[in-house]
């Protein structure tokens, strides 16, 4: 917190106090004024009091406006200081600690704790030590004994009780998030897998399932809501013990009917800005809680680091060379995804369980050195890397296609060219810059394009395109929309046609085309298409294929793909396993020799028959 904030949370604390001291002294003088005028004093007498009494309940409304005022304003500025910082904090590629919706929670409801925690906690105790302080100089200056009790009796409402409540909290939290985690689950169940739970007739079940879920958490919240009812209701049986302490004190010492009606009244009042503070107590295990989130989320290294001084960006046309290549993920603790396990195994269209070539003792022409399976102990796997030495180098105009099972760290290659992951070792250069000393912004507007997972953004369709290009005129739109094949869709749905949330208004293919558009838009020196084709059907897949490699050609263009058709006009192809690079030539050349390229090949045709 800089000094502006400290300075501002400061006047806030006054302010705050200076209405419950406002208070106090209001029930103070009034307590005084009644019970000096039932003794029938001259006028003259009381008027000193009637003057303060009436300067307290307008000081009182006054300084409580000046407190939410000053308050809310300090707080909100925190909240929108974390709120920036934790944008930043976002703003360089992470690595993907967190899912999106839980960052969305963090980002929304867990800023709000950096309010409440000024607002709800800080400010409200600041101001009931400030009163009680003064409520208990009032009861030192009429009777020191009855002060000790108001002090312990403050000391017990205030401190003890808001420690207990929090630490309940903290329990019950402990208790009640699994329980509220457990329906979060079957609702998003019941409402994003309504259509096949109708399908197979579950609803029913996944209804009771959920009803069960929420009646689970439902009585979890009522045992707290009874915890919570016993703190408030502890709190108000000590404000009264106290009062009633304070009395028989003030009558077993002989204190004069003013002195004790101004004993009592004070020390009731004493208590009202000191009550709340079990409330906030319980809302503070809240907001640690939330406050560590952020943290978490705040501390998360960034997965690449940018150079104090980035070098100039490089002009092109653009050579890029990759040598000697290695990538390890960080997280390794994510489970591997075994090769064979996933959808793009090494195909065996002649058979399951044909051995590899040199399992079977085949030569393998053109093919890396690739270590047999019994070389690969589980253990070693478990910590591989997900690119291992991989050399590329990528002409001005030259289309290189990486085909590869699955996991064998094709989209890591892209990312490591887009500057999202570090390498372990090896070198990328740029026209002979390194890759590292160019500033990360600088290196995806070198080399960007079409990501795996492409999201449409709940706006027009001319929107959508425009993210990729601000200032495209709308020629520069048609052209691109052409050049992906989306014209007649485009003519039919309309440029200002609003896209669902998720692109769901937009079919597969349509969304891919979308992307693909988007890319040819921003036209970078090197365009970078992570699996255009991925998730379409076979028709589709084949007619986007048909027309990317249409219009890449003489674009320096990496494509990552499961689909070999059309691969002969690109001017290499590259295979990787483990995130080896396995075997390397012209699609004629690959498929004469026994391997993975010629095993998917075969698999292909096979399929299309
Ligand atoms: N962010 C990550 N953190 C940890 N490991 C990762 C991460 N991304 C990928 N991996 C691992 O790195 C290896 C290569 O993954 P990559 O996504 O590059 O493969 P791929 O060839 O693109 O696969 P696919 O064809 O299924 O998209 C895999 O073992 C994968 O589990």
């Amino acid at each position: 917190m800089n000094r502006r904030m400290g300075t501002r949370l400061l006047w806030a604390v006054l302010a705050g106090s200076a209405a419950d001291l406002a208070g106090l002294g209001l029930i103070a003088a009034a307590a005084w004024l009644i019970t000096r005028a039932a003794e029938q004093p001259p006028l003259a007498a009381l008027s000193v009091a009637i003057v303060a009494t009436r300067a307290f309940a307008t000081g009182k409304g006054v300084f409580r406006y000046a407190e939410r005022l000053t308050g809310h304003d300090v707080a909100l500025r925190a909240q929108a200081g974390t709120r920036e910082r934790l944008y930043e904090a976002l703003v360089p590629p992470q690595r993907p600690r967190h899912g999106g919706a839980d960052l969305l929670s963090r980002m929304v409801d867990d800023t709000e704790a950096v309010q409440d925690l000024l607002v709800r906690c800080l400010l409200p105790a600041a101001a009931a030590a400030m009163a009680g302080l003064a409520a208990v100089v009032v009861g030192l200056a009429i009777l020191p004994s009855a002060a000790l009790v108001l002090v312990a009796g403050l000391l017990v409402a205030g401190v003890a009780l808001p420690a207990g409540t929090a630490a309940a909290a903290r329990r019950w939290s402990a208790r009640i998030a699994p329980a509220r985690a457990a329906l979060a689950g079957r609702v998003a169940d019941l409402v994003h897998g309504s259509a096949d739970l109708a399908a197979y007739g579950a609803d029913d079940e996944a209804l009771a399932k959920a009803l069960a879920a929420d009646e689970s958490l439902a009585a979890l919240e009522r045992r707290q809501a009874r915890v919570h009812a016993a703190a408030l209701a502890g709190g108000t049986l000590v404000q009264g013990l106290t009062v009633a302490g304070v009395v028989l004190l003030a009558q077993g010492a002989g204190a004069s009917s003013v002195g004790t009606a101004v004993l009592a009244l004070t020390s009731l009042v004493a208590f009202e800005p000191v009550l709340p503070l079990a409330a906030a107590g319980e809302r503070m295990a809240g907001i640690t809680a939330a406050l560590r989130r952020l943290r978490d989320v705040r501390s998360a290294s960034p997965a690449t680091t940018e150079p104090a001084a980035p070098a100039p960006r490089p002009e092109a046309p653009l050579t890029i060379e990759i040598d000697d290549l290695v990538v390890r993920h960080a997280t390794s603790d994510l489970p591997e995804v075994p090769p064979d396990a996933a959808h793009g195994g090494r195909p065996a269209p002649d058979g399951a369980g044909r051995p590899a070539p040199e399992e079977a003792g085949e030569p393998a022409p053109g093919r890396a050195h690739r270590p047999a399976l019994d070389e690969r102990a589980a253990p070693e796997r478990a910590g591989r890397p997900a690119l291992d030495g991989v050399s590329l180098r990528l002409t001005p105009g030259k289309r290189v296609a990486i085909v590869g099972p699955s996991g064998a760290g094709k989209s890591t290659l892209l990312a490591a060219l887009m500057r999202l992951v570090e390498p372990e070792s090896g070198r990328i250069t740029v026209n002979g810059v390194g890759l590292g000393d160019l500033a990360g912004d600088d290196v995806r507007a070198l080399m960007t394009g079409l990501t795996q997972d492409p999201y449409i953004f709940r706006a027009t369709l001319r929107d959508n395109l425009r993210l990729a290009g601000p200032d495209a005129d709308d020629e520069a739109l048609r052209r691109a929309v052409r050049d992906a094949r989306l014209d007649g869709w485009v003519e039919r749905t309309g440029w200002d046609a609003e896209l669902g949330e998720d692109g769901r208004t937009v079919s597969g293919g349509q969304l891919q085309r979308l992307a693909l558009a988007r890319a040819l838009l921003y036209d970078p020196p090197v365009l970078l298409l992570d699996e255009p084709a991925e998730a379409l059907d076979e028709e589709t897949a084949d007619r986007l294929m048909a027309d990317l490699l249409d219009v890449t050609r003489d674009r320096t263009t990496l494509l990552v793909t499961h689909r070999l058709k059309g691969l002969e006009s690109v001017d290499e192809i590259v295979v990787l396993e483990e995130g080896r690079v396995v075997q390397r030539g012209r699609h004629d050349e690959l498929v004469s020799v026994p391997g993975y390229y010629r095993d998917l090949w075969e698999s292909e045709v096979l399929t299309r028959r």
